[in-house]
């Protein structure tokens, strides 16, 4: 299935200039709590600038007056206050870049920070339309861009715009008329020059949407090595990840082969100004115009001001490579989460665990609704199964339950409370979820419980890992409540990790537990104590599970059939075997399925 991706992602060709500078003013906006230290490295790259230009001038003055004269005293003068330039330059230096480097550093944390913020704000629904591949790659390439502009580009870029433009200042008031001979290479280059520009500008956004292509297929292969080598397919899809590998480096190879032409034809531009000049400076000197001393000061600010030219455009030309690597974090940095909070929202002093939903509708797209009109009541403390082929809306109902998505129609309400004028925060402490598949991170197994309380002490995690028949199986790990449990909690069996996600939610004690039919993947050994632990787990909780075996719900209070996104059948597991209906079919077909197995 071809996923969809954050916006605007192969748009790229049609971002015009305009939308080029916005997303090149919010990269900037990042600096803005530390705007006086910026404003503190302006200055020191201004001392900087002005103190380098001032070289020329004492060269200028040691030919045209000291050396003919052989004025020592002079000559000390202008060695104590060169030593004195010297000086400034190499403090200002050490300043500035120690100034930047703060900068960059809090810049690149903050927006880090940022990234991770929007991340956990955007909630379910997001993750469940971005492969994890392209949310990687926003870290991976797009934050890396951004800090780079940040920290290379932007630094060097001020620092040569103001040496330039201090440059060419002092150059125009050595000489205006000789200033001139700039004027040829410019227009020399602007005649062949844009069409180079805007070559490699399009290739630039060719290789951002190549780059973030490759991100993502190397993500996608790394996270399915397990499974890839389990059935023995190390190389499935291995040559789309290579064929995406050499056309990126091919457009690379391009994009520097045009920013190399440009390169080339800009240098022909200021060879043939700088030949200009030495005509020019020739007719001026013998024309006393200009003194022997002042050309060769004139000559080295052209070449300093070419210098840094080249050096503004450069790196102007690659930021602009980045700008284009940025748009998708931009573009995610914008979105608004699915779910709105209520600004002010009405609190619950204590949640007894009611759900009602009445005439509910949903779809994951306006075109077509996988829930339609559901009404369904839930009392406090009852225990709710939900029943139905695959792909006919029970994990949809439980997202709407959830508030992972809100409904287009209806509403669902917590103890008579509509759940969107609920706090997100009160309705998750509400809630408990255990799903087929645990989520554990790498941590410790005390760690992984304690996820469902953090406050929670030592004892309260050993009480809970006790009521989840999990206290045994861990005290015999190596290190017990202390052993690191490997990535996904890939150390521990199916039931094992189960288990300690009962624990967790015995600890979070919350009043609704909403399950994925836990116990469908595991034995019978594991099962029985699985079972054990959930028996603990349901005391006194409302408990809403989506069954996919319906022997294991004979003892729900309520059994509710899905069908095509409606409710078929409610009743006992009793009163719906005597209908002889939907349920009694699904029964019938789930004992087959079993003899034929
Ligand atoms: N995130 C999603 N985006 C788009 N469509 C989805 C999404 N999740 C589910 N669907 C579609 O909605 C319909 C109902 O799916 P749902 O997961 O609710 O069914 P289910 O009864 O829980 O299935 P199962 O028993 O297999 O888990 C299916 O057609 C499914 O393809």
């Amino acid at each position: 299935m071809e996923h969809a991706t954050i916006k605007a992602e192969n748009q790229h060709s049609t971002i015009d200039k305009p939308r080029l500078i916005k997303i090149y003013w919010w990269t900037l906006r990042f600096l803005k709590p530390y705007k006086v230290l910026f404003a503190t490295s302006l200055f020191l790259g201004l001392m900087i600038a002005s103190a380098q230009i001032s070289m020329p001038k004492f060269i200028q003055v040691l030919v045209d007056d000291v050396l003919p004269s052989n004025d020592l005293s002079r000559y000390r003068e202008i060695l104590v206050v060169l030593t004195g330039v010297i000086a400034i330059v190499i403090i200002s230096t050490i300043l500035k870049h120690l100034t930047d480097r703060k900068v960059q550093e809090w810049v690149a944390g903050d927006m880090q920070i940022g990234v991770f913020q929007k991340m956990r704000s955007l909630g379910y629904s997001f993750y469940e339309k971005h492969p994890v591949g392209e949310i990687f790659s926003l870290f991976h390439t797009e934050v890396e861009a951004i800090q780079k502009i940040n920290r290379k580009y932007l630094p060097t870029i001020i620092q040569y715009a103001i040496t330039f433009a201090v440059t060419f200042i002092f150059m125009a008031m050595l000489n205006w008329q000789l200033s001139l001979v700039f004027i040829p290479g410019i227009l020399l280059y602007y005649l062949i020059g844009p069409y180079f520009e805007r070559k490699s500008a399009d290739y630039a956004k060719k290789l951002a949407d190549y780059h973030a292509e490759l991100n993502k297929k190397q993500y996608d292969s790394i996270s399915a090595m397990m499974e890839l080598r389990a059935y023995g397919q190390e190389k499935w899809k291995l040559d789309q990840l290579l064929e995406q590998d050499r056309k990126t480096a091919a457009i690379n190879v391009v994009y520097f082969k045009l920013i190399n032409y440009r390169g080339a034809f800009r240098r022909v531009a200021v060879y043939f100004s700088g030949v200009l000049m030495f005509v020019c400076g020739y007719f001026f000197v013998s024309e006393e115009l200009l003194t022997v001393g002042e050309f060769i000061a004139f000559t080295i600010l052209y070449y300093k001001v070419m210098f840094d030219l080249t050096i503004l455009i450069t790196n102007l030309t690659e930021q602009r490579v980045l700008l284009y690597q940025t748009i998708r974090l931009y573009h995610f940095m914008e979105l608004a989460p699915d779910v709105k909070e209520v600004d002010h929202p009405n609190v619950l002093h204590e949640v007894r665990g009611g759900i009602e939903l009445q005439n509910v509708r949903f779809g994951y797209t306006s075109s077509s609704d996988v829930v339609n009109n559901i009404n369904l009541s839930i009392q406090p403390g009852e225990k709710v199964a939900l029943v139905g082929k695959s792909g006919h809306g029970k994990s949809s109902l439980i997202k709407l339950i959830s508030r992972f998505y809100d409904p287009a129609y209806g509403a669902v309400y917590l103890d008579g409370v509509n759940l969107t004028q609920l706090s997100l925060k009160q309705l998750r402490e509400s809630m408990g979820y255990v799903f087929q598949e645990t989520y554990l991170y790498g941590g410790t197994v005390k760690e992984n419980i304690q996820f469902g309380n953090e406050s929670a002490s030592e004892d309260d995690i050993v009480a809970a890992a006790t009521a989840a028949s999990a206290h045994k199986f861990i005290m015999a790990l190596p290190e017990g409540y202390d052993t690191v449990i490997g990535e996904r909690g890939n150390k521990l069996s199916g039931g094992q990790r189960q288990r300690i996600a009962i624990a967790r939610m015995i600890l979070k004690n919350p009043r609704i537990i909403v399950l994925d039919e836990a116990t469908s993947a595991l034995d019978h050994e594991n099962e029985a104590e699985v079972k054990k632990a959930l028996d603990q787990l349901f005391k006194d909780r409302t408990i809403i599970a989506v069954a996919h075996r319906i022997s294991t719900i004979q003892d729900f209070d309520k059994i509710v059939v899905v069908e095509n996104g409606e409710i078929a059948e409610v009743g006992t597991y009793d009163s719906l075997l005597e209908r002889n209906g939907a349920f009694y079919q699904l029964l019938m077909g789930e004992k087959r399925d079993a003899t034929n197995a």
